[in-house]
């Protein structure tokens, strides 16, 4: 299959990198002339604008959208859909809000599929897990190119009509918050506790058969293996926030209560207030994780 891939980020470019190894051929786009270039290197067909993109897909275009949430998706596609034929898939695979994706689906004359997307820079090596929202049609014409970038076949799934694949994605991230406060809450009593302990091995010891083992665990190891059990210079200052806050935003809509997930987004938000770096290791410790699993810029103390 021939895919049109916008946006070479971090994530973009394992789509990319993951299609072109199982066969599919790949014409890339990026505001960015270096990540155009590098694709290129890879293999891709590099183009400089998105009218160029359409022409190169040609009839029936297929194209995976991997820009920031917000305006940078309205802005791709207020430029390619003109240009795109009127049996074309669009696949949003960044974290945007499930309201903006049924709003896209409505107003833009494209099959268009919502797809939450999670496993971060990691999914280079194994494959991203994929949540799809939209026409079965389109989902079932793409499947091809979901096997190549998920983890194979089981790695995807539609999970619904349009929004849906984003709504899933939300809540993923919601409880992804709190299981990055649980975990620091827990370590957060070890390092402070009775015992001089060396968080890292504690770690290691978890994800060998325990029953809370688990990646973000591994990714906890990881953190204490390369910063030290204090955690070295990551201060308390937990960036992000967006898809957590929507969640809690949709708990309330719907009156169902998500205290932990509620309790998580306020610690982000409390960490920004405090301003000191210094503050609580939870925090520290949700910090450096989102560098483990999104390679996000981890605030270190000055
Ligand atoms: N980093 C992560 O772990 C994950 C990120 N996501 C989501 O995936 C999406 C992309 O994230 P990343 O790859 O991490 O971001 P990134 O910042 O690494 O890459 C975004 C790329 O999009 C390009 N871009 C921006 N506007 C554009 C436009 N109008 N046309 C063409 N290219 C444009 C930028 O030049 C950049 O190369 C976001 O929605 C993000 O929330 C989803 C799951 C995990
Ligand atoms: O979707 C993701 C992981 O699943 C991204 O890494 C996202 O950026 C995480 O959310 P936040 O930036 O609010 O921590």
């Amino acid at each position: 299959m021939e895919l049109g891939v916008v946006g070479l980020g971090r994530m973009g470019r394992i789509v990319v990198d993951r299609c072109l190894d199982a066969g599919h051929d790949v014409v890339a786009f990026d505001i960015d002339a270096d990540a155009r270039a590098d694709a290129a290197d890879a293999g891709a067909t590099a183009v400089d604008s998105l009218p160029d993109l359409a022409a190169e897909l040609g009839d029936d275009p297929r194209v995976w959208l991997m820009v920031p949430a917000g305006d940078p998706v309205d802005a791709a596609l207020d430029e390619l859909v003109p240009e795109l034929g009127d049996d074309a898939i669009v696949v949003d695979g960044g974290n945007s809000h499930f309201e903006d994706s049924t709003r896209r689906a409505d107003e833009y004359d494209v099959a268009y599929l919502d797809c939450g997307t999670s496993g971060g820079p990691a999914g280079a090596e194994h494959g991203f897990s994929l949540m799809v929202g939209g026409p079965e049609w389109a989902y079932e014409e793409l499947i091809p190119v979901f096997d190549a970038v998920a983890t194979g076949p089981a790695g995807h799934d539609r999970m619904g009509p349009a929004g849906s694949g984003h709504y899933v994605k939300m809540v993923h991230n919601g409880v992804e918050y709190a299981l990055m406060q649980t975990y620091g809450e827990g370590f957060e009593l070890l390092h402070e506790g009775r015992y001089d302990l060396d968080l890292e091995a504690v770690a290691r010891t978890w994800n060998n058969g325990a029953v809370i083992r688990s990646w973000l665990l591994e990714l906890c190891e990881e953190a204490f293996r390369e910063e030290g059990s204090d955690l070295g210079d990551v201060a308390d200052h937990v960036a992000g926030g967006s898809t957590g806050t929507w969640t809690v935003q949709e708990s309330l809509e719907q009156e169902v209560p998500l205290p932990l997930i509620y309790q998580a987004l306020s610690e982000r938000f409390g960490s920004r207030a405090s301003g000191d770096g210094e503050g609580r290791f939870s925090r520290r410790l949700a910090n450096r994780l989102r560098y483990g699993f999104g390679r996000h810029d981890v605030a270190r103390k000055e």
